[in-house]
């Protein structure tokens, strides 16, 4: 049964990064997706914009909906705090496979927990199942008509606090257009738009920051 590509890239960091370093794997992926198959990781370049969120806001506890192959994952990891953790959705479970030895390899395991499941499942149980208080910060990464609803949901499960930050990937390409329209008309949150390109790609791509104000 040939490979997927997510597992090619997996094997890709596995022979070429080093174990243990975070920034090598990060290279390694964003090599291979440049130059051998395109992948929807973050990429380098976004990845700044969500490096420079991750180290303003310094989550004790973060969320990502959308772990794919554990790029981003990574990224927030190796920039969190001593004792802060990640909490990572990913409801595939060929790409949670994959994330969770990409996690391994790059030492970042104690710092991430993988939540295997839908995020609208996932999310009404972080507060019991999980012993989650209130969320830092949250990276929207998956599936783009989630983004909205899930935001709607983060506060319904009292989730959010007063300066919690929500981070949106590509609010351009593939588009978030209901999640952009519900954001920036309510009064609850302070957005902030940060135009880049799609990863590995010249088209435009954007990230949008929206701070919960309570
Ligand atoms: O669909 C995208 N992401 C959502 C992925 C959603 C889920 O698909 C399967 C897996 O469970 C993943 O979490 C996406 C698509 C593009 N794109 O250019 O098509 C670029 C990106 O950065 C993306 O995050
Ligand atoms: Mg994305």
């Amino acid at each position: 049964m040939n490979q997927s590509k997510e597992q090619r890239i997996l094997n890709f960091v596995l022979q070429n990064a080093v174990r243990g370093d975070p920034c090598s794997v990060l290279d390694a992926i964003d090599k291979y997706c440049s130059q051998k198959e395109w992948a929807m990781n973050v990429g380098s370049e976004k990845g700044v914009i969500l490096d420079k969120t991750v180290e303003e806001v310094s989550p004790s506890v973060a969320l990502e909906l959308g772990t794919y192959c554990g790029y981003s994952g990574v990224r927030i990891a190796r920039r969190l705090k001593e004792g802060a953790r990640l909490l990572t959705v990913e409801f595939n479970p060929e790409f949670a496979a994959i994330a969770k030895q990409m996690f391994e390899f790059a030492g970042v395991q104690d710092k991430v927990r993988l939540l295997e499941g839908p995020s609208q499942e996932v999310i009404p149980q972080l507060k019991k199942k999980y012993e989650v208080d209130t969320l830092d910060f949250v990276f929207l990464d998956h599936w783009k008509d989630r983004y909205a609803p899930d935001t709607i949901l983060l506060q319904e499960c009292n989730l959010l606090r007063k300066g919690s930050v929500l981070l949106a990937d590509n609010v351009i390409i593939p588009g978030a257009p209901e999640f952009l329209n519900y954001i920036r008309n309510n009064s609850h949150f302070q957005c902030t738009n940060y135009p880049s390109h799609l990863e590995y790609m010249k088209a435009g791509d954007a990230m949008e920051k929206a701070v919960f104000l309570g």
